[in-house]
């Protein structure tokens, strides 16, 4: 029923292109002087569209700063940030705002959701408060892909945590983004909801075609991406394909022993 919906990527900023996202010689630096510290390091890195990318690496390797730069919520101390065609480097902070509101998902650790709104009232309030009328047949098909279509009425208090993160999921999803940054989703939840909403924000991608980041310090996770980014240091130091959670065990295990752990 809900297959009648056949592009849902049409119609976001640069559709056309293979990639969702991109870092140029990114540098992000933090205070000054003695204090320096630089938390990107000449990264340069291409997010494919329509692709699940995750972002490992150790504790301070710059995983979180590089997916806010990504995503515009961090401005770049120098290099260059385009999301789908747009170079948002030197964007007014206004029309960075509305890049992030009409282009870009989030979904935290914490499910960031209203307690006083129904399920489906927190999946569509983004789009009330842009003034956007929800696509019905798209909503539809992104409610039936998270499996809510029984709790659409529930109050967060009445959800567990894993149906408030599928939630969350949702209201990234619902806008239709151009990508989704996820910062630790899975990190308030046990192994099994866990599981759930990874498998979830996998069907977005295989169903819906949606482009999703996340930052992870998971194996289990990461494997659910189909390419493994690894941070060291503010550096992109190496990456996998199609990885499995004993491959990036493996690789965590490499870093350990070369004593890049912090
Ligand atoms: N607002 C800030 N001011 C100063 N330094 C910062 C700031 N944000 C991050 N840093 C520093 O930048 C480096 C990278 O931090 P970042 O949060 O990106 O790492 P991370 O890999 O996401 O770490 P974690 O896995 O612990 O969340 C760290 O050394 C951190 O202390």
């Amino acid at each position: 029923m809900t297959t009648a919906v056949a592009n849902p990527r049409a119609g976001g900023a640069g559709g056309g292109t293979a990639v969702a996202a991109q870092a140029r010689q990114v540098v992000k630096a933090y205070g000054s002087g003695e204090t320096r510290v630089v938390a990107l390091d000449r990264v340069d890195v291409d997010i494919a569209r329509g692709a699940f990318t995750a972002i490992m690496g150790p504790s301070g390797s710059g995983k979180s700063t590089l997916m806010h730069c990504l995503a515009g919520l961090d401005i770049v101390t120098s290099g260059q940030i385009r999301v789908g065609d747009t170079e948002i480097t030197g964007l007014k902070e206004k029309r960075l705002t509305r890049l992030r509101r009409d282009h870009i998902g989030f979904v935290f650790q914490s499910f960031n959701l209203l307690p006083t709104l129904t399920a489906l009232e927190n999946i569509t309030l983004p789009m009330d408060i842009a003034g956007r009328r929800p696509d019905r047949a798209w909503l539809d098909r992104v409610v039936e892909t998270v499996g809510l279509r029984q709790r659409l009425r529930h109050r967060p208090s009445e959800l567990s945590g894993g149906q408030q993160q599928r939630v969350a999921v949702a209201r990234a999803l619902a806008a239709r983004p151009d990508i989704i940054f996820g910062d630790e989703p899975t990190g308030n939840l046990d192994s099994r909801a866990g599981a759930e909403v990874l498998g979830f924000l996998r069907r977005s991608v295989d169903e819906l075609g949606q482009t999703m980041v996340m930052v992870t310090h998971d194996p289990v996770a990461a494997a659910y991406a189909d390419r493994v980014l690894y941070l060291a240091d503010g550096r992109l130091v190496d990456e996998m394909l199609r990885p499995t959670a004993e491959m990036v065990l493996d690789r965590m295990k490499a870093f350990d022993t070369l004593g890049r752990v912090s």
